[in-house]
């Protein structure tokens, strides 16, 4: 295995919650985490890309704590590999850079140990690690999925269909899941519980029949998240104003935010992207695609010139 050959990952983004579906629903969007992994004497993990120039180089990064932890926990070695790791999801922005790179440690530790792991034994890793399913698998999977997690058991379900434009926003400064979750309320009555709850029913059922204007209307109904997190991301209501004005379906945050997600009909999203630039020009704004393969393994031969 490997030896004259290079294995290559290809993990997609995320975006998770779409509103209501808080820690359950997610998409997987067209940026990429890619690793080119070579056998070596020791680890080491080589940034080839701006996004990745500040994560640990050595065994304190999360992919081969990751890919240790499977190994470990499967009684086998883990081998030694020299990673080359370039990417444009960027950290800590809501685009689900963590869970790529727990999917990544995941498929390295079952290429260089041989486990063979399928993906739904891959979903369960990787839920367990990250405590929910929402960024981890549409990564695995692709395209728009529903997810339940607890100690015993993780399910999921892909939406069939998603023909919509998605428009990212980006802003420049980073937010930590850990911040954006201490926000959060411990608990919630039950009045508030069953209302958060019919919300994210009503929002599986317009995904599942691709009734994109319900979808717009729902994601932004969310009670369980966003309201405690809307003081940590001043641009989320400038964003939502002007983009429902010139006809999104929907604007929510992206995962715990910063990133703000908005949802338009297919062929809307250049006009949203021109406009939104002018509104917010410090951040990054972008029509990405749904992501609808999941994470890719291939292997290539090494050629060395002389
Ligand atoms: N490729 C990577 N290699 C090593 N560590 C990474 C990598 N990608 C992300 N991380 C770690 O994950 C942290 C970001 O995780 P965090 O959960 O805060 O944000 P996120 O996953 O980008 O956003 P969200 O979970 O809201 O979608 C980074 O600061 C870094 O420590
Ligand atoms: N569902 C998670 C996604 C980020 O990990 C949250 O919103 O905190």
């Amino acid at each position: 295995m490997l030896g004259s050959e290079r294995a290559i990952i290809k993990v997609p983004a995320s975006s998770a919650n779409i509103g209501p579906g808080f820690d359950s629903i997610g998409m997987a969007l067209s940026r990429y985490l890619t690793l080119k992994i070579e056998l070596a004497d020791e680890w080491v993990f080589i940034p080839q890309s701006e996004e990745v120039e500040s994560i640990p180089t050595g065994k304190d990064n999360l992919m081969y704590e990751v890919a240790l932890e499977v190994a470990t926990s499967y009684k086998v070695n883990l081998p030694a590999a020299k990673v080359y790791v370039s990417s444009d999801i960027p950290l800590a922005r809501g685009l689900g850079s963590s869970a790529s790179a727990i999917v990544a440690g995941i498929e390295l530790a079952s290429l260089l140990c041989q486990l063979n792991l399928s993906i739904d034994e891959k979903l369960r890793i990787a839920s367990v690690m990250e405590g929910h399913p929402d960024n981890v698998s549409p990564s695995l999977y692709g395209g728009i999925v529903v997810g339940y997690h607890h100690k015993d058991d993780t399910y999921i379900t892909q939406v069939p269909y998603a023909d919509v434009d998605v428009v990212m926003v980006i802003p420049k400064y980073e937010l930590k899941t850990t911040d954006a979750r201490d926000v959060l309320p411990k608990q919630l009555s039950y009045q508030e519980a069953v209302e958060a709850g019919a919300v994210g029913n009503m929002l599986v059922a317009a995904l599942m029949k691709g009734n994109w204007p319900l979808v717009g209307t729902l994601m932004e109904k969310d009670l369980y998240h966003e309201p405690y997190r809307m003081s940590l991301v001043a641009e989320l209501p400038i964003v939502r104003e002007e983009a429902k004005k010139i006809g999104a379906y929907g604007v929510a945050l992206s995962g715990a935010g910063p990133s703000i997600l908005c949802l338009a009909r297919k062929g809307d999203g250049e006009r949203i992207v021109n406009s939104l630039r002018k509104i917010v020009p410090h951040c990054e704004v972008d029509v990405l695609t749904i992501d609808h393969r999941g994470v890719q393994v291939h292997k290539e031969a090494i050629t060395t010139c002389n």
